[in-house]
């Protein structure tokens, strides 16, 4: 980065790699070269990337994005969605194998599609944590159902996940920005991150999905600039680190909050 020749204060940002202030991108299928391009021009700003629901199992150049990767020191995972179709087939056998044979060092597991309860989540969370850092996630794809998901709720099912081994917990939000803590017009369900909060979870071990401008920008200026931020479109890797920074007037007056806030 050109920072340190502007010579302008700006929030802290910790270099990769690094715990807290992740960068999680979300590839959806793009062209190889596209993929290459991008990691290699941003891979200082991009800690993971998250191969989106099943589209691994169809992309052809699986091997040479995971590559690139490798070499850029990015790691990755596989979306919940294709951990949930494995386990809906009884097929968790498989998921394992299938990990394992990409060198997976992350995977996630969620129970945003299939009806799987939270105690038999945090069983899966517990045995894949004997072998990978666990992702889990909190929160339903379905519209009807996130809005039926109590904040009670969000709250037993983060610490039942963390209790079980999970690395660090993803609030749901979609590609689209509309479901689990997000309400069906994009905006973020205020009450749940307040009970996060008052439940003392630390912000460095929550992950919050935000795919579009619009929620990156709130979250950045509720919870700070080192926030975990998730399903981060590749055309956004930069316009995000710039709203991490201030450097947007959508964030202009960020300060840093992650320190001094334990939520
Ligand atoms: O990648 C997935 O499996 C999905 C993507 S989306 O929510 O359908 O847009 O997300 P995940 O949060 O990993 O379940």
């Amino acid at each position: 980065m050109n920072l340190n020749i502007s010579g302008l204060t700006l929030p802290y940002r910790q270099a990769k790699p690094r715990n807290y202030g992740l960068t999680i991108v979300i590839d959806n299928g793009l062209p190889l070269q596209l993929f290459k391009d991008t990691i290699r021009s941003s891979a200082d700003l991009v800690d993971l990337v998250k191969f989106g629901w099943g589209t691994s199992l169809v992309t052809k150049q699986i091997q040479e994005k995971i590559q690139c990767l490798q070499e850029h020191q990015v790691e990755f995972f596989f979306g919940g969605t294709l951990f949930e179709k494995f386990v809906s087939q009884g097929k968790t056998n498989e998921f394992y194998n299938y990990c394992k044979r990409y060198q997976c060092n992350f995977v996630e597991i969620s129970n945003g599609t299939i009806p799987l309860t939270n105690i038999e989540k945090a069983k899966f969370i517990s045995e894949f944590s004997n072998e990978f850092l666990v992702l889990s996630e909190v929160g339903r794809k379905d519209g009807d159902q996130s809005e039926a998901q109590s904040s009670e709720e969000w709250i037993e099912y983060i610490q039942q996940d963390f209790e079980a081994g999970a690395f660090k917990v993803i609030t749901e939000a979609r590609e689209s920005g509309t479901s689990g803590i997000c309400t069906r017009n994009g905006d973020i369900k205020l009450q749940i991150l307040e009970n996060i909060f008052s439940a003392e979870i630390p912000l460095t071990k929550m992950i919050f999905e935000a795919p579009n401008k619009k929620l990156q920008t709130l979250f950045i200026n509720k919870l700070g600039s080192n926030v975990n931020l998730a399903n981060i479109p590749f055309t956004d890797i930069i316009p995000l680190e710039t709203l991490r920074l201030g450097l947007r007037s959508d964030t202009f007056h960020i300060i840093n909050k992650i320190e001094e806030t334990t939520i």
